[in-house]
Order: C-alpha cells, then structure tokens, then sequence
C-alpha cells in the first residue's frame, strides 16, 4: 500500500517519445479533466510540452517510437490482465516502452545465456554480456522480466519500481563478486574464457582487490552484500525478517488449509445455506498470493457506488428478498419429504447421523410433518439446523503490509492464534426435548391444532418452530404467550410470527446451558474469510447458530443500546478488537470516547488511535467537532478531485492518478477510514447537548463518503439521549437487553429489546433489514484484548494529533465555585498556610456560616488541597505552603497547573509529606465543639444565613447520617 506521490517523474515520463504526449490527450476523458483546476493545468502544461518536443523530432523517428508504444500497450494490455486486473491504468500513466524494452531485453539475453542461440550477432552480445557478468548472466533475463512486470502493472510506483531496480543492480554487482571466488579466482592472463566462467570482467575488478587481502573478505562482503540486496528487493526491513519469514509460512498454509476446508464443504456458517462461495474464497486468496494484493475484495478496493439491495451483514448467501435460500446452479435442492424422512430415520436411529449433518448443508431447515412419519412411529422432534461446529483454528493468513502513512513501516496483523477457540456448540440436548414436551402439552390443553415441528439451537437460545393446521389463526399460538412462559418456566419467552422467511411461528426460549461465542470463531468463519474489508467486525452468533458478521463501513453509523450489564462494553471491546486483527493503522484510525475511564483503557496507545482515549466529555464534545471538520477537508477533495466515494479518491490516490496543485507542496496519501466510537452517549448529551447532537447529525447525515463511521453506544436509550434527530440519521442498531419496552422502541422502533436476556443476548437490525435479528455476541476476553494490543503496539507506537481535543489554553475557572471565587482563595491561603483544614477555623476566620465553610471544604477536598473528612478530627491538608501559588493560580484559571487531575495528581505526590494538626491542638477541641453545636442548629434549621441546599460532608458526618 505504498503512497504514490509521483507528479515529478511522471511529468518526466511524459517527455518520452509519443507515448507520452498522445497517451496524455487520449486517456484523460474530459470528464476527469474538467473536475478541477489541476487536472486542466497539468493537461495543458503536458500538451505544451508534447507541442514543443513532437516537431522536432524525425518523422522517421516517431513513427518507430509509435510502433514500439504500440506493441508494448498490446503486450502492456495483456499483462496489466493477468490475476488480478489492473487494465484500468490510465493511459497516461503507462510506462509501456520502458517495459517492453525490459521484457525484449530478458528475451533477447535468454535465447542465448538460456536457450544456446548461435549467429553472429547472439555471439557478440553473449560475448558482452558473459563476458562482463560471467554466469551472472543467467539470472539478468529473470531481473529484467521482474522489472518489466512492475513496470507494465505498477508504472506509478516509482518508488517502488527504483527500489527493486536498485536491488538487482546490487545484487548483480554481488553476485559477480562471489561468482569469481566461486569460480576460482581467474585472472586476465586466463583470458576471456576463464573470467566468463566465473564472475566475468566485473567479478573479476570486484573481488579481486578484496580477494588479495584473503579470499574469505570478498565472500563475507559480497555474501552480505547480496542478502541486504534480496532485503532491498522485497522491501523487508532488517527487523522484520522473522515475521515475514512467518507471514510467508502462514500465507502460504492459510491457502493450503482454506482450500481443504473449501474441498470439505465446509459448512461452519449458516448452515442452512449452500457454500458456493466457499470455492470462490480460495481463488481470492491464489490471487493475492501472486501478486500481492492486499484487498482482493471489490468492496474494498473501489467504491463502485451504492450497491442494490446493500446491507451491512457479510454473508455472501443470504437468502433473496422473499426468503427463499440461494441455490447454485445445478444443484438439486432436496424435497422437504426427502429431508424429513431422512432426519426422522436419523433420529430414530436407521440412518446415519453423519447422512443428515452432509445433506443438512443442501437443505431447507425443515423437519417433516408429522403426516409423514409411519403411524407407529412416535413423533420425534429433532433440530432443525444441525449446529455449526466452531471453525477449525486454523490461522487466518498472516498479512503484511508496508505503511505509507506511518512512513513505510512494515507492519504485520495480529495472529488470529491470539484469539482462543470457542467450546463445541450442542445441538440438542434434555433441556430442549423437555421444552418440546411443554410446548406440545400446552397447544394441546388450549385445543390449538399445531405442532412444534423442529427446533435451532443456538448459543443463547433456542427457537421452537411451530406449524398450524388448516384453518388455525395464528394468533391462537400467539394469544399463548403467557401460557407458554408459565409451562416452560421462563419469563423471556419471544413469539416471533412468522419466522422470516418461513410459514412458520417460531419461539424464543433461553437455554438453561448458555454457550460462549467466541470472537476468534466468528473472526475465522467463512463468512469473515470472504472478505479482507478492513471494516468488517465480528458480531457474534444467530439463533440457528451461523456466525454473523458485519461491516462496519456499510451500517454505516450504529447505535449500541441496553441497560447495565447487557453487553454493551463486551460488544464494543469485540469490534475494537476485531479491528486491530484486521485493519493496519493505515486502513483504519479510531477515535475512542469513553467517559467511564475504564471500559477502553486497554486500548490506550494502539498505533490506530489518532488521539488519546478521550474520557472528559467536554473535550469529547471538542473532538466530535474536529470529526465535523475533518469530514469537511475529506469531502473538499473529494469534490475538488472529482470523486463520490473516499474508496475511490483512495484508489486513485495509490495508483499516483491524484497530484496536487503544480505550487502546493502537499502530499496526498489516502485517507484511512475513521471510526468513532462513543461508549456513553448520554455522559457527552449531558455536558453539551446541544453541541454533541449538531455534531452527531452532521457527522452522520454526511459521513458516508468520506469514510467516517461513529458508533454510539449508551446505557439510557431515553428520548433525551438518542434524540430524534440522532436516531434519524443513525440506521444501525444493537439493542442488549433493555429496561422496559420504552426503551426497546427507542432504539429499535419496536418492542422485543425488553425480552433479551441480558449478558450479550441482543437483536441486531442493521441498516436497511426490516427484521431484527437475534445475535449472541461475540466474547473476548480480557487477556486474548491484551495480547492483540501488544502486538499491535509492539508494531509501532500510536502518533496522536494534538488538534483532536486540544488541551483548553487557559483553564476556565470551574462552574461550582461559582462567585465564590475570591473566598475560596482566602479560605485555601488559610488552611494551607495554617496547615489546619478546619470547617469551623474558616467559619470564624472568614466569618461565613457553617453550610458555606462546609461547602468551601468541599471545594478544597475536590481541588486536592484538604483529605476527606475524618468525622470530628480535623482534616489532613495535602499543599505544602511552598505550593500555595500555582495552586491559586490554577483555581483562578491561570496557567499552571493545566488540569483539575493533573493538579490533583501532583497535588496528592505531596499529600504524605504534609503535617496535620500543628499547634492548633487547642483550638481543634474548641472549634469542634461549636462545630457540633452550629451542625444541630443547621440541621434544626436554626441557621438561615446560608444556602440551606449545600450540606458539606463535615454537617452529615455530625448530624450521625
Ligand atoms: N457476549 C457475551 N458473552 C458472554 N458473556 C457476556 C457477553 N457480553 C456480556 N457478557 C457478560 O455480561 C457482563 C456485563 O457485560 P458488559 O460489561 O459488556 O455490560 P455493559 O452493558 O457494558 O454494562 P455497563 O453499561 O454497566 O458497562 C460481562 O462481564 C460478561 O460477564
């Protein structure tokens, strides 16, 4: 993913014959070049140029340097095709004659170092060539074929192109070295032969000074000489030789193993669908493997626009809008009578069990009616669904990646070995026949003519399907509701009718044995396989047990709601993580609001950050502010470069078709995708509503496009958390379970949230689906988030912005000293010079009653300078007198010290050194007896000359509270 910032060689490039002045009119459509000033500027300049070289050239000159363009974009054209195409390369942008060159030049030098052409003329090259290199010359066809490569598919990658050039040029030089030790050391007087069959006439000026000291020194320097060269050559930093060692290991394994699992069949996913698309992810892989792609998937490489029928969840298969599961061609989808007969024997034990879990994955989850099974056999209720195993551990292949942004940075992902294997999920077991046994009673009692009829187990529970006779209303079964919770024990009973894509009603009992979703089973199912989008997050586990995963860039904002204990944290800690498993610091950077102080501090430091993890909420407010504006720069050059989408601008931007202005001195690198998350919305609603909910909408209503997505979580679903405007603009949702069905409806537009069982049990309804589904959340815990974090920070260390949520330049004196200021100053000059941190020394000194020196107290105790209260002894005082100044300063909103903590921090570093009472012994006893006294009158309401609201903690300790 190297930034190509290429306008300087590539205005050179355009000198070349033909190519470049007819390449440059032809392929920049007017479209293009009409969207900004820059483009039309450098258009014109290139024309100019293309006027002033072409006429001075010799036509016969011209017409030779246009047939050799010509052959060189056939050829170009053919291998800008292979594997992964990359035929898109605008004319401009082409190097063909140079690459052709290359490529006739390795044919031309291997028909005779490779292929033993004769005549005169392959005679005398192969003289030169030999002669100079010696047998160094059998790899120059190789080189040249590798740089004509480069230069046919990646012309704008100058950088990397002159890299790799550097590289064989040392390696060659190298090698002629170690090729003349090898070759024993001819000397001139050998002649031309002898030099040819070692180093060759360079081997020979290279090694042999070095060779005179001892012939060891020219092995050992060429030796490391052609090591750094490969390392040139593969762009690998000395550093990270070990991990690409690795890396290459796992990609090459990782291809071996998912095409085994292809070949299996594998069917971890949603098992009810056919796995076409298991062949297709193989391929995929083949291709990056060849010619190291990073993002072989569309979605990510380009944004194409606006898909039809486009939605957030990453599953390949979903079913079509009228619920009818996909069926690859060909492929005979079985009668339900055949799958039903064929489950029944299963479970009566005359077919083999194996039969039924192979044609399970080819067939509608369906269990046959009970017409069809034999009158003597019992009626047997079996899964519906066979469930998923987990997801064999195999590694995710390692990738690795050189940053641009963090400047050329190799920087491997994590291992998906991080991340432990879950517990083999149960497909049925007593809990689940009894339930069965239940439900049939229950319909049977209250004379309604339906049968349960098969049952998914999923990891949280399990959804019960029923089926009605002719003629039975369905809200006979739903009018049972209470009924069956009271028959099955469990209050969270969800009637769901239909079930999508069914006739048929389905119910919702929790499992008494709950299984753990684990995040690195979802992270290494075939759903999250078939996608390298950055984004992509893994969600958890739906009611028939598929793994659901979702792309965070498609929801594209989402709402994360529920009350205390739901899951929310869990959740957001699983996408966080899901994202520094997949996404390099370049793909994705994250900014991090987490006014708990707790939830996301594991975070602090990855290199994806652009700030700190924000915990104040002001200064949240602040940098949802700096989103807005970092939005806006984005969609500047979007429109100023004439693109839609940031994926877009992005993939221009690396294929070097994005140059600045000819006098700006920027350089363009593509923008990474920004995700926000917010894990309390209502602690930043609360400080700045107004502010926070102009930014939410604003972010939200644009954001899109510039590839900025928020995520906002919050435990107070209320209308004055998730505004109406907040909920209009964000179309994703995650609702745990909730309080009441209030709060369902505010977060979910219907009731159902209230039913969830808490601990990560939630309906997810992402952007565009008409149906909530039924998710249990992915779990990860906490030493599986510490070791992604230290690989992640053991790559490279997080540079923050210090324009996100600047440090405010003078601190504003706080709210809750109010006007009382001026004798907050003299009560801390007092307490701190006396060193006595006394409420009834300052009632008497500052002569105020005893509810404001109680409040005073307070104030100091919360600013750091006095202890918490001890009941009736005085309190200790934390500032030394030698401190007194900055402290004032800083209660004046003066400069030092910056902030409330940090000052508090300091502040507390002195707190052992301090002397409490001195020689106020007397006074102590005194004052507290009139403490004592004052507090019954304040409490009796005899003191009226205060605030009669501000009770200091001094005044409840007394009154015995
Ligand atoms: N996906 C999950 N799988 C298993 N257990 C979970 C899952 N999610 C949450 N839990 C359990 O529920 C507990 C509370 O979850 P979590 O802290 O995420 O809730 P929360 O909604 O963020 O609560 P709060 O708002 O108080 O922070 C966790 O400690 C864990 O035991």
């Amino acid at each position: 993913m190297a930034t190509r910032t290429t306008s300087a060689p590539r205005g050179s490039s355009n000198s070349k014959p033909a190519g470049a002045g007819s390449g440059s009119g032809s392929g920049r459509t007017p479209a293009k070049t009409g969207r900004s000033g820059t483009g039309t500027a450098r258009g014109t300049a290139r024309g100019k140029q293309a006027a002033v070289v072409e006429p001075q050239q010799p036509w016969i000159l011209r017409a030779i340097a246009g047939v050799w363009l010509g052959i060189g974009h056939v050829v170009g054209a053919g291998i800008r095709r292979i594997g992964y195409d990359v035929s898109d390369l605008e004319p401009a942008d082409r190097r063909d004659g140079a690459a052709l060159f290359n490529l006739a030049l390795g044919v031309f030098i291997a028909t005779f170092a490779w292929w033993g052409f004769k005549g005169w003329f392959p005679d005398v090259v192969y003289g030169i060539v030999n002669g100079t290199f010696g047998w160094v010359s059998l790899l120059l066809p190789l080189m040249l074929f590798v740089c004509a490569f480069r230069l046919f598919r990646q012309p704008a990658d100058s950088r990397g192109n002159n890299r790799v050039g550097i590289g064989f040029l040392i390696m060659t030089f190298a090698g002629t070295g170690l090729a003349h030790i090898l070759g024993g050391q001819p000397t001139v007087a050998d002649g031309f032969d002898g030099l040819r069959r070692a180093g060759g006439m360079l081997g020979f000026l290279a090694a042999s000074p070095l060779a005179a000291i001892h012939p060891a020194v020219p092995v050992m320097v060429y030796g490391a000489l052609a090591f750094v060269s490969v390392l040139i050559v593969t762009a690998t930093p000395f550093g990270a030789i070990p991990r690409r060692i690795r890396g290459a290991y796992e990609h090459l394994m990782g291809v071996d193993l998912v095409d085994a699992e292809a070949q299996r069949g594998d069917s971890h996913d949603r098992s009810y669908l056919y796995e076409n698309a298991a062949t297709e992810a193989p391929k995929k892989k083949r291709r990056k493997r060849f010619f190291g792609k990073d993002h072989d998937d569309a979605t990510f490489e380009g944004y194409v626009g606006d898909e039809a029928f486009e939605h957030a969840i990453v599953d390949d298969d979903l079913p079509p809008a009228n619920g009818a599961p996909s069926v690859p061609p060909g492929v005979r989808r079985p009668t339900q009578a055949e799958i039903a007969v064929e489950k029944i024997k299963a479970a009566q034990g005359l077919g083999s069990p194996k039969a039924v879990a192979d044609n399970a994955t080819e067939a509608i989850p369906m269990v046959a009616p009970t017409a069809a099974l034999s009158p003597a056999a019992a009626p047997v209720i079996v899964p519906s669904a066979p469930v998923s195993p987990p997801p064999p551990p195999t590694p995710i292949p390692q990738r690795t990646e050189q940053l641009s942004l963090a400047g050329d940075v190799t920087y491997t992902l994590p291992s998906s070995d991080n991340l432990t294997p879950g517990s083999i999920p149960k497909e049925r077991t007593e809990a689940n026949d009894a339930v069965v046994a239940a439900l049939t009673d229950t319909m049977q009692q209250f004379n309604v003519d339906a049968t349960v009829t098969g049952f998914s187990r999923g990891p949280t529970v399990t959804r019960y399907e029923i089926e009605l006779a002719p003629g039975t209303k369905v809200e006979r079964v739903t009018a049972l509701s209470k009924n069956i919770s009271y028959a099955v024990a469990s209050s969270d009973v969800r009637i769901l009718s239909p079930i999508p894509g069914k006739s048929a009603i389905g119910i919702e009992i929790p499992n008494t044995d709950r299984e753990t979703v684990s995040l690195g089973d979802v992270l290494r199912s075939q759903n999250a396989r078939r996608t390298d989008h950055p984004m992509v997050m893994g969600v958890g586990k739906d009611v028939e047990g598929g793994y659901v995963v979702a792309n965070l860039a498609k929801m594209p904002h989402l709402l994360v709601a529920g009350a205390t204990g739901a899951g929310k944290s869990s959740f957001v800690n699983s996408m966080i993580t899901s994202i520094l498993m997949r996404a390099t610091p370049d793909e994705v950077r994250m900014v991090m609001v987490d006014p708990k102080r707790v939830e996301l501090t594991a975070y602090e430091g990855v290199p994806h950050l652009i700030t700190p993890i924000i915990t104040n909420p002001k200064k949240a407010a602040e940098a949802l502010q700096w989103v807005v504006r970092e939005m806006d720069a984005r969609y500047d050059d979007l429109a100023n470069y004439g693109f839609k989408h940031i994926d877009d601008f992005n993939k221009a931007v690396r294929a070097g078709k994005v140059v600045p202005p000819v006098d700006s001195k920027r350089i363009i690198k593509p923008y990474p995708y920004l995700l926000v998350i917010v894990d309390e919305l209502a602690d930043l609603m609360m400080v700045a509503p107004r502010d926070v909910e102009d930014s939410i909408v604003r972010i939200t209503q644009l954001a899109r496009a510039a590839g900025i997505h928020l995520v906002l979580a919050t435990q107070r679903p209320s209308v004055d958390v998730v505004t109406g405007l907040i909920k209009a603009n964000v179309p994703s949702r995650m609702a745990f379970a909730t309080s009441s069905v209030t709060d369902s409806r505010v977060v979910l537009d219907q009731p159902g949230a209230e039913k969830l069982i808490g601990q990560g049990d939630a309906l997810f309804l992402p952007m565009g689906a008409s149906k909530a589904m039924r998710v249990q959340g992915a779990w990860v815990t906490e030493s599986e988030i510490h070791r992604v974090v230290e690989h992640v920070k053991g790559q490279l260390k997080a540079v923050y912005r210090d324009d996100v949520a600047p440090e405010a330049q003078k601190k504003q004196i706080d709210d809750d000293i109010g006007d009382d200021l001026e004798v907050l100053l003299q009560a801390t000059e007092l307490v701190v010079t006396t060193q006595f941190g006394s409420t009834s020394m300052l009632q008497r000194k500052l002569r105020v009653g005893f509810a404001k020196a109680g409040r005073l107290m307070d104030l100091l105790e919360s600013r750091g300078v006095v202890g918490p209260s001890e009941g009736s002894k005085a309190r200790d005082v934390l500032v030394k007198p030698d401190d007194l100044a900055p402290v004032l300063a800083a209660m004046k909103g003066q400069d030092a010290p910056a902030s409330p903590d940090a000052h508090t921090a300091a502040l507390s570093e002195n707190a052992n050194a301090n002397i409490a009472v001195g020689g106020y012994a007397e006074d102590l006893v005194a004052t507290d007896l009139e403490n004592r006294k004052q507090a019954r009158d304040y409490h009796d309401g005899a003191d009226t000359s205060e605030d009669e609201d501000d009770t200091g903690e001094d005044a409840w300790s007394l009154t015995g509270r």
